[in-house]
């Protein structure tokens, strides 16, 4: 029952309406318990020839007035009660969206996607159903069957009623033990089901790597494994699920036997009359629903419980990366300084970065080159304050980007990653993405400068075009374009281009480059490539190499060093020349 006092701070929230359903619920029990009576009085009147039609009009008119109270009564408490069970699922998903989008990409780099999904889903319904079907089996269970069993003692007869619930504390014994048993086995059924997700999700994203390296049969048969394993440990937890309502069945079944047994000797002793005695068996029919009522609420509040631990557990996880007190709630601009001691990634052994120390002035251009895998994104996260934990200091403004608030740090930085992503919607809201009421002719402002326009007006639809699995399939290089227009639309103090060109042509790199370094006047940009043409003009250049700089400086005291650039230069000159040999 802990999950009731655990969502405590919800039903505090939903106070009257649940103060509402439940005295509905209670009114209900109450009227309940008016029917099997009257019948009993009519039976009693029809054997003693006493009934006249006077008195079975009234209690006709009795049992009609309360039947129509009952069903304006349980309509209210459903709405009550289901309908705030409806705002919690909604209250929890918020909670656990709000959490997904503070996290730094170290905690997507540790969980997988399909059992964040379920977590958002079927957990979030296990914890809706306690607190819906869950409080309504709590107390109607109580009140009715607290009702029916005080009006059974009080005015059939207290000792056929005791006699009648002498199986009770077994009924609750194993009710319990078997609600133990549940929560182990929904727990795993569970994380099981997260890993079906997770899989489907995997596949569907990796179709396309799938189908391509031949892998249909292998995925097939993974899924199924994973699905065979959802479906045994979910057969674990009907096994348990089928053992309530036979054992609840059972105890009633001895209830009803002792009930006649001692019931009739009563009868027969004087002690009860028939009427008593049909009254006694009608209420006991009413004990039917409580009582499974008491075994379904230890069933769904052993699945919530299980449930509302996995989601408290993610959300227990704190951000890496958090605002600090007091955070500068200004868009940083001006002079970044990095001075990087010393950078390791959480569950990495070795640094990935070491003694990394430039600084770039407001509106100047530094270019980040070197062999894959040398450090030059790793830079960058830092920058983005992806990663907090390193040895050194990164200023931008003057002033520590630790110390600024995250989301205006974000904002003054246009980032444009090597994996872009595209949402499935139209290219124009893709390209608005960060300032979604900006104006048609900034989108195609921006759409120009990043050399995408034309293309755009290309597709049928244009800007209205829908991107992705609905819509029309880019390629690479077009992709990248519109990624680069939607960095370029938030106006950054900082442009990120990381690898961003890699899929267009040269001549498209050079055009794009330029549109930047005659509209970017007083911003700073950051470009890292492989292809030394993206920062040839660079004002400043550094060179990595596992995890270090290695050279830096322009492009001609560079080339002057003779050394790790000059390298590059002349291989890329070479391939170049091989490339236009093959095409003449
Ligand atoms: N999230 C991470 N956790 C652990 N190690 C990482 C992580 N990201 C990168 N690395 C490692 O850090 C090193 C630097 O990677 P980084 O991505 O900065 O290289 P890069 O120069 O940008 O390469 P590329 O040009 O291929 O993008 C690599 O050895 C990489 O394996």
């Amino acid at each position: 029952m802990n999950i009731l006092i655990d969502l405590g701070w919800f039903f505090k929230q939903r106070k009257k309406q649940y103060i509402i359903g439940i005295v509905t619920l209670i009114f209900v029990a109450l009227l309940q318990v008016l029917p099997p009576k009257i019948i009993g009085y009519i039976v009693d009147d029809v054997t003693s020839g006493s009934l006249t039609s006077e008195q079975l009009t009234k209690w006709l008119v009795i049992l009609a007035v309360s039947g129509v109270l009952m069903y304006i009564f349980r309509n209210i408490w459903r709405v009550m009660i289901y309908g705030s069970s409806i705002v919690l699922a909604r209250t929890i998903r918020k909670q656990l969206y709000d959490h997904f989008l503070k996290m730094s990409p170290a905690f997507y780099q540790k969980r997988r996607v399909g059992d964040l999904m379920a977590h958002a889903t079927n957990d979030v319904s296990a914890v809706q159903q306690t607190a819906g079907m869950g409080v309504l089996t709590l107390f109607d269970s109580l009140s009715t069957g607290g009702f029916v069993i005080l009006t059974m003692a009080l005015t059939i007869s207290w000792k056929l009623t005791l006699i009648a619930l002498i199986p009770i504390p077994l009924m609750i014994v194993m009710t319990r033990f078997y609600g133990k048993l549940l929560r182990k086995h929904f727990r795993t059924a569970q994380e099981a089901f997260s890993s079906m997700n997770d899989k489907t999700q995997e596949s569907i994203s990796g179709v396309k790597v799938i189908k391509t390296f031949g892998q249909q049969e292998e995925d097939i048969k993974d899924f199924q494994q994973l699905s065979e394993e959802v479906v045994e440990k979910n057969m674990r937890v009907a096994r348990v699920d089928a053992l309530f309502d036979p054992t609840i069945g059972g105890i009633f079944a001895v209830s009803t036997i002792l009930s006649f047994i001692f019931g009739t000797r009563f009868i027969l002793a004087g002690e009860m009359t028939i009427g008593d005695m049909v009254a006694f068996s009608t209420f006991l029919g009413l004990l039917t629903w409580p009582m499974l009522a008491f075994g379904f609420l230890f069933n769904i509040v052993e699945r919530g419980n299980a449930s509302y631990t996995r989601i408290r557990n993610l959300l227990s996880v704190d951000p890496e990366v958090q605002d600090v007190e007091e955070a500068i709630d200004e868009r940083p601009k001006g002079e970044l300084k990095v001075d990087i001691d010393s950078f390791t990634f959480p569950d990495d052994s070795k640094p990935a970065l070491q003694d990394i120390h430039f600084s770039l002035k407001q509106g100047e251009t530094l270019g980040i080159v070197g062999k894959t895998g040398s450090g030059k994104t790793a830079i960058l996260k830092l920058l983005l304050r992806e990663f907090d934990d390193y040895s050194g200091l990164i200023t931008f403004g003057g002033h520590s980007i630790q110390h600024y608030r995250q989301q205006r740090l974000r904002e003054s930085i246009g980032y444009v990653p090597q994996d872009h992503f595209l949402f499935s919607t139209t290219l124009a809201e893709n390209i608005a993405f960060a300032n979604p009421t900006v104006q048609m002719e900034e989108i195609r402002l921006a759409a120009r400068l990043a050399h995408i326009d034309e293309d755009i007006q290309e597709f049928s639809e244009g800007y209205k075009t829908i991107v992705g699995e609905r819509g029309v399939s880019l390629s690479g290089g077009q992709k990248q374009r519109i990624s680069i227009a939607r960095a370029l639309l938030m106006k950054p103090e900082l442009l990120i281009l990381d690898d961003s060109l890699s899929a267009v042509d040269a001549k498209t790199e050079e055009a794009i480059l330029r549109s930047l370094k005659e509209t970017r006047h007083g911003e700073t940009t950051i470009i890292t490539s492989h292809r030394l043409s993206a920062i040839q003009h660079a004002h400043n250049i550094i060179v990595m190499e596992q995890g270090r700089i290695v050279e830096s400086g322009t492009h001609t005291e560079l080339m002057a060093l003779d050394g790790a650039y000059k390298e590059m230069y002349d291989l890329q000159q070479l391939e170049a020349s091989v490339e236009q040999g093959g095409e003449a």
